[in-house]
Formats: structure tokens, C-alpha cells, sequence
């Protein structure tokens, strides 16, 4: 709960609609959900749960047919200031550098240009890109795009980070790295966020409560609080039988019918 005695994010009895080709879906039906001040919470489920329309709901993309978004108290009508997305497509601007990407949010903040420059250098160090300001998101690979997405966020440091399979479409080693990196500098960081994954293992690794959603219309199956001491190591904490039995645990729950 924060000061006021709200939670950061509270979603109350979610319904959400689309309508397509006169053909009604329901995407969402019954959610509640609350993320806490500081809280990593990672959204589970198969697809076509709904784990993104949770996420556009939350970003004031969609409205909902029933039931309440609300950040610090207050019901989401529109984008809210206090969210910063890193989606599964990096999203940056192919004509801007890289510098120039993380520096957008910093200018619509409106930092001095020399207060932009000291940020724009401590978050590429901060992700390990001090050296490629200057390059442009076409010369570098997709873990450093990644890095640049993640820095721009940084760089925007919202209340609430929402997270759409943000290292999906990373190999398997790079994800690894990627998602320490995260983890490290998200444990200093210590915003609220909202991670949308396929991953038990990564949901696990990171988060302080794993939420499984049921096949659609999404609903909340059941919820796993992570009992495990942070700071962890990303990789290492695989092998930690608390991890283990709760992976097999989520594992049974995503696999049975009901
Ligand atoms: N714009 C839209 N118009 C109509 N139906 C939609 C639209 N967007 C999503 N849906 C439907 O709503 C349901 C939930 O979609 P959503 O993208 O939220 O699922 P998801 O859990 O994020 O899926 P995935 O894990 O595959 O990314 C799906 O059945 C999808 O077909």
C-alpha cells in the first residue's frame, strides 16, 4: 500500500469486450489484481488469455465493459503519467541514435541539455552500452536494442513498469543475461511492475508474486508468492529447491484443465 493507503495498481471484477466482424470475445472476465508499491508481480497464462489486454487496459488503450483499473486510488480514463511500457518490439526510432532514444524521455521531462547528456551517459552505463550512443538501432543486435528499450524506460522511471514479453524474442542465452541485467538494476530501482511472460522460470526468477490466468476468457486460476531472499542471482536461483517445487507447483496448475 502507498502512503495514502491504496495500492499502486488495483483492478477490480475486469471485464473486457471486443468486437470484431460483428463477433463478440470476451478477453477478460472477473480479474482482480492488485501490484503493491515496489511489488514485481509476472502474469502467466496460454495464449490468448488476455495477458496483453490486461496490460492495454492498465495503459488506458482500452476501456473496460466492467469492473475498474485504478493507479494510486484513481480510476485510469486515459494514459496514465505513471507508466512506462517495454513491449516484446523494441519500439525505438530506427532515425534517432541511441543516445538521442533514451534521451526523448528526459527532454519530455524537460531536463537542461546538460542535465540530459550526465543521465543519457550514467543509463548507458547502467546497461552496459557506454560506446554506442552514437549508433543507430539498425547497427546493433537485439539484446543491445533490448538494453536501449530497457535504458529509455529507465530513463522515463515510471511508478509502474508494464511489460509485455519484454525479452520474447531474445535466444535463450541472451534472455539469460538480459534478465539479470533487469533484475539487478530493477532490485536498486524497486518500482512497481506488471510482466507479462510465456517463462515460468524468468516469471519465478524475478518476481515477488506469480499470477496464473486461465485459458479465455482470462481469469485469475491462482497465485504463488515468491518466498525467495532478494537480491537473487537471476540464473543461479534455478537450482534452489524453493524454486523447484514452486516451478513444478505453477507447472501443475497451468496444465490442469480447470
Ligand atoms: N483488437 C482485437 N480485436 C478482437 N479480438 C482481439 C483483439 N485483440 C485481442 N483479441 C482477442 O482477445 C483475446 C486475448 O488476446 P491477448 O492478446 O490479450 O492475449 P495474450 O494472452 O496476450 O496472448 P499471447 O500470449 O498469444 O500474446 C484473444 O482471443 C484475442 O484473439
Amino acid at each position: 500500500m502507498t502512503e495514502s493507503g491504496y495500492s499502486k495498481l488495483e483492478i477490480s471484477n475486469l471485464k473486457v469486450e471486443y468486437y470484431a466482424k460483428n463477433q463478440r470475445t470476451v478477453a477478460l472476465e472477473n480479474v482482480d489484481l492488485k501490484v503493491e508499491d515496489g511489488e514485481f508481480v509476472s502474469v502467466i497464462g496460454p495464449s490468448g488469455c488476455g495477458k496483453s489486454t490486461l496490460l492495454k487496459v492498465v495503459s488506458g488503450l482500452l476501456t473496460p465493459a466492467a469492473g475498474t483499473a485504478r493507479i494510486d486510488g484513481k480510476e485510469i480514463k486515459e494514459i496514465p503519467e505513471q507508466v512506462g511500457m517495454v513491449f516484446q518490439n523494441d519500439a525505438l526510432l530506427p532515425w534517432k541514435s541511441v543516445a538521442d532514444n533514451i534521451r526523448l524521455p528526459l527532454v519530455i521531462k524537460g531536463l537542461s541539455k546538460q542535465q540530459q547528456d550526465e543521465e543519457v551517459k550514467r543509463l548507458l552505463q547502467m546497461v552496459g552500452l557506454e560506446g554506442f550512443g552514437h549508433y543507430h538501432p539498425k547497427q546493433l543486435s537485439g539484446g543491445m536494442k533490448k538494453r536501449v528499450a530497457l535504458a529509455r524506460t529507465f530513463a522515463y522511471d515510471p511508478d509502474i513498469y508494464l511489460m509485455d514479453e519484454p525479452f520474447g524474442p531474445l535466444d535463450a542465452q541472451t534472455r539469460v543475461k538480459i534478465g539479470e541485467e533487469f533484475l539487478h538494476i530493477w532490485e536498486n530501482v524497486g518500482k512497481s511492475v506488471l510482466f507479462i511472460t510465456h517463462d515460468i522460470e524468468e516469471a519465478i526468477a524475478l518476481s515477488d508474486r506469480v499470477i496464473v490466468m486461465s485459458a479465455r476468457p482470462g481469469r485469475i486460476k491462482a497465485e504463488f508468492k515468491v518466498n525467495l531472499a532478494r537480491p537473487r542471482p537471476f540464473y543461479d536461483i534455478r537450482f534452489d529447491p524453493v524454486f523447484k517445487e514452486l516451478q513444478k507447483e505453477i507447472w501443475t496448475q497451468m496444465s490442469s484443465e480447470e
